[in-house]
C-alpha cells in the first residue's frame, strides 16, 4: 500500500505536487494518469525517497521508503529506463543491485526470464533498444519481489507484444496482492490494464476511483450526425435541450436519444447524411477532464 497525505513538492516558483492525499491499495493495478508535467514523477520520486516532500508524507506500507536498507525488497521501481551504465550487460547491472540489496544472485536469472532477457543478458546494454531497456527496467523492479512496485511510463518503446507481455505482467503482480501503480499520459495505455484511476493535473487531485466508476461517470452516450446545413440542425438540437459540438459538417450530441435526434432533423426539415450513436472513450473523458490543466499544450494555453 502507498499512502500519500498532503503531499506537496515545491521547485522554487512551480508547484509539482499540490496537497495530494490518496492510498494506492495492494491487489488492484492503479493508473497514475496526467497530462505531460502533472507531476507524476515527482510524486514517483517522493515515494521513493529520492526527493523530500516540501510538505507532507509519503508512506510505504506504513513507514518512508527513504532510507530504509534493502529498499528492493519493500518497493520496486521503473523510472527512467535510459538511466543505466551502457558499458555493462544486462546480468551484470542486475547482479550489482542485488549485491547491494543483499538479495541471492539466483534472482538475477529468474528475473531475466521473466522479462525475456535471458537470451541477451551478457549483451552490453548500451546496444540494447528502447524496449529492451524497459524490460530491464521492469526486471529491476521485480528483483527484490517486492510488494509495492511502480512504473513510470513503462510502455514507452514497447511494440505492440511487448505492451500485451506488460499488461499481462502487472495484472498477475497485482493478482499476487501486490501494489501495482502505473503512470502514463494516455488513458488507452492503461484502461485495458488498471482497475482503478488516479488522475492528477498541475499536481491536483482530479480523480480517485474505480476505472468502473470513472467510465460510468463520464463516458455518456452521444449522438454524431452529419448534415449539410450544421448550423441550422445544430440550433434545433440546442432548442430542444442536447449540448452541441461542431466539427466541419459534423455534430456531436450529448443529453438526446440518437431517435430524438433524428426527428429533430425531421421538423426542421435538414437533410441528414449520417447518424450514428455512441459512448464517448475514456479517452476523450480523461481529455476533457484534464482541458484545462495542460501545461504544454499545441498552439499555447
Ligand atoms: N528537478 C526539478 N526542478 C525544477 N522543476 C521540476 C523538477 N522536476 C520536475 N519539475 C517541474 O515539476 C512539474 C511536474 O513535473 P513531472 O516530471 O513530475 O511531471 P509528469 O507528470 O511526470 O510529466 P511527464 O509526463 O512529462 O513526465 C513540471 O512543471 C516540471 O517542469
Amino acid at each position: 500500500m502507498i499512502e500519500l497525505r498532503d503531499l506537496t513538492k515545491r521547485y522554487g516558483g512551480t508547484t509539482a505536487v499540490n496537497r495530494l492525499t490518496l492510498t494506492v491499495r495492494s491487489g488492484h493495478v492503479t493508473g497514475f494518469l496526467g497530462p505531460n508535467g502533472a507531476g507524476k514523477s515527482t510524486t514517483l520520486r517522493l515515494v521513493l525517497g529520492l526527493h523530500r516532500p516540501t510538505g507532507g508524507a509519503a508512506l510505504v506500507d506504513g513507514r518512508p521508503f527513504a532510507g530504509r536498507p534493502r529498499g528492493l525488497r519493500y518497493a520496486g521501481a521503473l523510472l527512467d529506463a535510459g538511466d543505466v551504465h551502457g558499458g555493462r550487460s544486462a546480468r551484470a547491472h542486475l547482479a550489482a543491485l542485488a549485491r547491494s540489496n543483499g538479495l541471492p544472485r539466483a534472482r538475477v536469472g529468474e528475473v531475466l526470464e521473466q522479462v525475456g532477457l535471458a537470451e541477451v543478458a551478457r549483451r552490453r546494454i548500451g546496444g540494447f533498444s528502447l524496449g529492451m531497456r524497459q524490460r530491464l527496467g521492469i526486471a529491476a523492479a521485480l528483483l527484490g519481489d517486492p510488494p509495492v512496485l511502480m512504473f513510470d511510463e513503462p510502455f514507452n518503446g514497447l511494440d505492440p507484444e511487448g505492451v500485451r507481455w506488460v499488461r499481462g505482467l502487472f495484472r498477475r503482480l497485482a493478482a499476487e496482492g501486490r501494489t501495482v501503480l502505473v503512470s502514463s499520459h494516455l488513458m488507452s495505455e492503461v484502461e485495458q490494464t488498471a482497475d482503478h484511476l488516479v488522475v492528477i493535473g498541475r499536481g491536483e487531485l482530479l480523480v480517485d476511483e474505480s476505472l468502473a466508476a470513472f467510465a460510468a461517470r463520464t463516458a455518456h452516450d452521444r449522438v454524431v450526425v452529419r448534415t449539410p446545413d450544421p448550423a441550422a440542425l445544430g440550433a434545433a438540437l440546442a432548442a430542444a435541450g442536447g449540448v452541441v459540438t461542431r466539427d466541419g459538417d459534423g455534430l456531436t450530441v450529448t443529453g438526446l436519444p440518437a431517435g430524438r435526434v433524428g426527428e429533430l432533423a425531421f421538423r426542421a426539415g435538414v437533410v441528414v447524411h449520417g447518424l450514428h450513436a455512441g459512448a464517448a472513450s475514456l479517452e476523450e473523458a480523461f481529455m476533457a477532464l484534464t482541458a484545462d490543466r495542460l501545461d504544454y499544450a499545441a498552439g499555447g494555453r
